[in-house]
């Protein structure tokens, strides 16, 4: 009921999506009749014209039917939960109904809504008076015994105050009250009373308990989430400062989506009401800034950040509200928990940020209040979203410098990594002498935080600092540091030491990790090979390579890494190492050869003249395939190796997989037959692969081949199949493929693949992150050297990739740029990029998704570098592109996966989005049902339409040409 209420909810957001909730809900601060009967029974809505017709009439029902009246919005403050006061204090209590009864028929009289809600049903004078009893006991224990000496009086409430008192207690220093109760048999008791009388709890008791065993650590008892259930079938008529509570208690529940769906049903009210919920932790109120300690947006926000919660509607509502409450003064704790908060889940909300910019962080006065934690939090957090303000950062980064001594290394590495991701240097030499106190502190930061500092001072351009070699120092010297490197960690410090010009340091890094005994792991890998290629240094590049081949999990792996071993040495020139390596492999690990090996070998042979030396090596039958090579593709892939994750003892199983079935069932030499054989190889098993085939494959192909591209640079390779469609369609013009994949493995995977293909001569495959590998490019290629870009990484960094091809002047003049993937999960920011900035004619080519019977666009542009860059994008394309990366998350870590409805309504709303935004592209190719293919002809006809949008030119003048050129190994 309440996850339709939503939805319906939703469904109005967006189709006044443009509007922010501040504009959407000022004019209905209550729920509207129909929200309202949506959330059930109990609840009923006054409307002004009944109230005023008969006033008398609500007050005699709120008498007679035991319904209270709920306060409004901005008059919060005179909040007043549902009373729990002992039917003895009438006259008080006739009193305040009164107050509450004149109050109400003003609201009324003012034209307002106004809601009765249920009120408890009596309760007897002695549980009223136990109340009292249980919260004034003298110790948790006198609590509980009293609790067990009346326990056939005790009603629910009692229970879930008895629990409430004794969570108080803990709060109040009880430390190890949550260890004892769990051996408590009293404890048990009341919790299995509590449990027996659930259904008489109000919505106020039912978030009380939650919080109470959240504050007593009592998480995992069943009664925690059968109370939040409880609780979330109430939340019509529940308060702010309850729901604030629950929000918090249900944070850590371990089971994501168990968690996520409580929170959904948390976020109804919220987003219909957060314009009324109080703020709850003002500076003027920090006297009494107990009283509202869990009633606040502010911890709401907190909470649903902490919850990983990414309803975009919550974020929205909450965003409004807080907007509203901008005059208050905000602590430097909330203003830290807003910013925390939402940048944690990626919502960047610009007009938010602005304003607490504006009012708090551009502000000395304001900031000074600040501790370590507020100041790099909230600049981690804008980083994390890529929000700069940047008087903001300088304010921030002056109190950083002034606090600098009371700085943990996780201060220090928040700091430097914010910095680093938002790409400025700070003021003058501050960041400097910041990280030259860490340098004197280097001995307290956990391996972590030096790789993150480390990274970020090579992102800085602060190569020669101080830090670095102390801190690689701490982590090469010491085998307990270095023991607790993650892999992210040691990929980081692989990439500082990489980016500072210390490729000792890297060997060195990687030989303490394996003397630890832990692996060096593909993002380890990723940065030592493409150190060792884009170096000069072939000896590391070997030994990289060598040891990577060492590790391989099993021999097709083996195999494979040799063969790319092989391919590298020969593309560096050294033919006779080349065929070194492949005798060691044949000799060491007989099993461990490939068809590839073969092949190469007959090739280097050729070329070395020691034709009877390579044909010794090869046997009787070099060429075939060993009977181990086959069986696996032959019995099928392991079940896990089909999961949407692909992780553990399974990965890469699917990617060697594909290599082998191409193998088994293609020629060598022919890309079409490798390219159908591993179409072949997902469709006969359902096996989806994230590869452009289809219609997608066509796309690639049409644009090659009007293009005409002298270079294309492909950013995402993974088994290579785009890599083999491009260059098969631009080798006949001289054309070549700078192929950037990231993983190790799967850059090992492609150039197996090219090679057995034919094509390892038309393509370079490039080791590491396109951010590293793009600035490689231009030592490799030249300016202007690219005239046709296909993006399939991440779409949250095509736009940026893009961007930093341009700074580089890596772009022809006429280079076409492609990109998929960019409806579903979503590249709104790239389509900004696109049509907004320095491109013409931007077009969304409508196309489905191989395997699978849904829409995606390939989307294409023409670069028009006589336009201006693209302006910064609305917020509303920030929200967009939230969206978007919910859709991706759900979609890889979602216990069910989104259905083909929710992709459906989820690029309904990204069509729309774009449109308010004003950059939908022109669309072509709307396959739908009725028109399911397209075409080369119509692929053509966006060239055509180009060279007329751009003055009648010829479209020979939008090609590359293919001029023929040599190209640096
Ligand atoms: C969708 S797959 C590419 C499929 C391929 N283009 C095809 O059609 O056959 C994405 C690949 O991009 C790689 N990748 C992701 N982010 C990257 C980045 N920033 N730089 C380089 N490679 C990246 C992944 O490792 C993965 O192999």
């Amino acid at each position: 009921m309440l996850k339709s209420a939503y939805a319906s909810f939703n469904d109005g957001a967006r189709n006044g999506r443009g509007l922010r909730s501040t504009e959407r809900l000022r004019s209905s601060q209550w729920y509207s009749p129909e929200e309202l009967s949506s959330f059930g029974d109990g609840v009923a809505s006054v409307r002004p014209e009944s109230v005023l017709s008969a006033p008398d009439s609500v007050a005699e029902s709120s008498a007679t039917q035991g319904l209270s009246f709920y306060g409004k919005g901005p008059s919060l403050a005179k909040f007043s939960p549902p009373s729990r006061r002992p039917e003895r204090r009438d006259a008080s209590n006739m009193f305040r109904d009164k107050e509450r009864e004149r109050e109400l028929s003003e609201q009324v009289a003012a034209g307002q809504n106004v809601f009765v809600m249920p009120k408890r049903p009596p309760r007897s004078n002695e549980c009223y008076a136990l109340d009292k009893d249980l919260s004034g006991a003298g110790s948790p224990s006198d609590a509980l015994d009293l609790a067990m000496a009346k326990a056939e009086v005790m009603d629910a409430p009692n229970w879930a105050n008895l629990l409430y008192a004794l969570a108080h207690w803990k709060k109040k220093g009880g430390h190890h009250l949550a260890a004892s109760l769990r051996s408590d048999s009293r404890w048990s008791r009341s919790l299995q009373r509590l449990q027996a009388s659930l259904q008489d709890l109000t919505a106020r008791d039912a978030a009380n308990v939650v919080w109470s065993l959240a504050t007593l650590e009592a998480k995992q008892e069943p009664l925690f989430l059968e109370t939040a259930d409880a609780l979330c079938g109430k939340l019509a008529v529940c308060d702010p400062v309850s729901i604030s509570k629950a929000a918090w208690a249900l944070t850590s529940i371990p089971n994501r989506d168990r968690r996520l769906e409580l929170y959904s049903k948390l976020a109804v009210p919220v987003v219909m009401r957060a314009d009324s919920f109080p703020l709850g932790s003002s500076k003027c109120s920090e006297s009494l800034s107990h009283v509202f300690l869990h009633g606040s947006l502010t911890m709401i926000c907190y909470s649903f950040g902490k919850a990983d919660f990414r309803e975009g509607d919550a974020y929205e509502a909450l965003s409004s509200a807080l907007i509203g409450h901008m005059n208050n003064s905000l602590r430097p704790i909330d203003v830290c928990n807003v910013i925390w908060s939402f940048c944690t889940v990626g919502y960047r909300d610009d007009v938010l940020f602005t304003k607490i910019c504006e009012m708090y962080l551009t502000k000395e006065e304001m900031v000074r209040d600040f501790n370590p934690q507020d100041l790099t939090n909230t600049t981690w957090g804008f980083c994390k979203v890529g929000f700069c303000h940047r008087e903001a950062m300088e304010t921030l980064a002056f109190e950083c410098h002034r606090q600098r001594d009371r700085f943990d290394p996780i201060h220090f590495s928040n700091l430097l990594y914010s910095f680093a991701m938002l790409r400025i240097p700070g003021p003058p030499s501050l960041l400097a002498e910041v990280a030259s106190t860490a340098s004197q502190q280097v001995a307290r930061f956990d391996a972590g935080n030096l790789a993150i500092a480390c990274w970020a001072l090579a992102a800085l351009g602060m190569s020669e600092h101080p830090f670095l070699d102390c801190a690689l120092e701490r982590v090469i010297g010491s085998s307990q540091v270095c023991s607790n490197l993650g892999s992210r960690a040691l990929s980081m410090l692989a990439l500082a030491c990489f980016r500072t010009a210390r490729p000792g340091r890297l060997d060195q890094l990687l030989d303490a990790t394996r003397l630890c005994g832990l692996g060096v792991g593909a993002s380890g890998y990723s940065a030592a090979v493409m150190a060792a290629e884009q170096g000069k240094d072939q000896e590391r590049e070997l030994r990289i390579l060598r040891q990577m081949a060492a590790e391989a999990r099993d021999v097709r792996m083996q195999a494979a890494v040799c063969n790319s071993l092989a391919l590298r040495l020969w593309k560096r020139g050294d033919t006779a190492g080349a065929f070194a390596v492949l005798r060691g492999l044949k000799e060491s690990s007989p099993h461990s050869w490939s068809v590839v090996s073969s092949l190469l070998v007959a090739r280097l042979g050729t070329e070395l003249g020691a034709l009877a030396e390579a044909s010794e090596l090869l046997g009787g039958d070099g060429a075939a395939l060993d009977a181990a090579w086959e069986a696996p593709v032959l019995s099928g892939i392991h079940p896990m190796a089909a999961t949407r994750q692909n992780e553990g003892a399974h990965a890469y199983t699917r990617e060697f997989m594909t290599l082998h079935a191409v193998l088994c069932g293609a020629p060598p030499g022919d890309p079409d037959a490798a390219m159908a054989a591993i179409e072949r190889f997902a469709e006969s098993r359902s096996l989806w692969l994230k590869i452009t085939a289809w219609e997608k494959g066509v796309v690639v192909q049409e644009v090659a081949r009007w293009a005409q591209p002298r270079l294309t640079v492909e950013i995402g390779a993974y088994v290579g199949y785009s890599a083999m469609n491009v260059a098969r369609t631009v080798r006949s013009h001289g054309g070549r493929v700078a192929s950037l994949e990231v993983d190790p493995l799967h850059v090992t995977l492609v150039r197996n693949m090219l090679e057995y293909a034919g094509l390892s001569d038309v393509v370079d495959v490039w080791t590491g992150y396109s951010f590293d590998s793009i600035p490689h490019l231009l030592k490799t290629y030249g300016p202007r050297s690219v005239d046709m870009v296909f993006m399939d990484q991440k779409g949250t960094r095509f736009h940026s990739d893009l961007a930093l091809m341009e700074e580089l002047d890596l772009l022809s003049d006429r280079a076409v740029i492609l990109a998929d993937n960019v409806l579903k999960p979503g590249a709104p920011l790239y389509i900004w990029h696109l049509a907004k900035g320095s491109y013409h004619h931007c077009t969304a080519i409508s196309v489905r998704e191989f395997l699978l019977q849904s829409e995606d666009w390939m989307v294409m542009a023409f670069r028009d570098a006589s336009k201006p860059p693209a302006p910064t994008p609305p917020p509303e394309l920030h929200r967009l592109a939230f969206e978007s990366d919910h859709f991706r998350k759900k979609s890889m870590f979602d216990g069910v996966a989104p259905s083909k409805s929710d992709w459906w309504k989820f690029s309904q709303g990204f069509v729309t989005g774009l449109e308010l935004c004003g950059c939908k592209p022109r669309i072509v190719g709307l396959h739908g049902r009725d028109n399911p293919k397209i075409t080369p002809e119509d692929v053509a006809r966006i060239f055509r339409t180009a060279a007329e949008e751009r003055g009648g030119e010829d479209d020979e003048v939008l090609r590359g040409r293919g001029a023929q050129r040599t190209w640096p190994s």
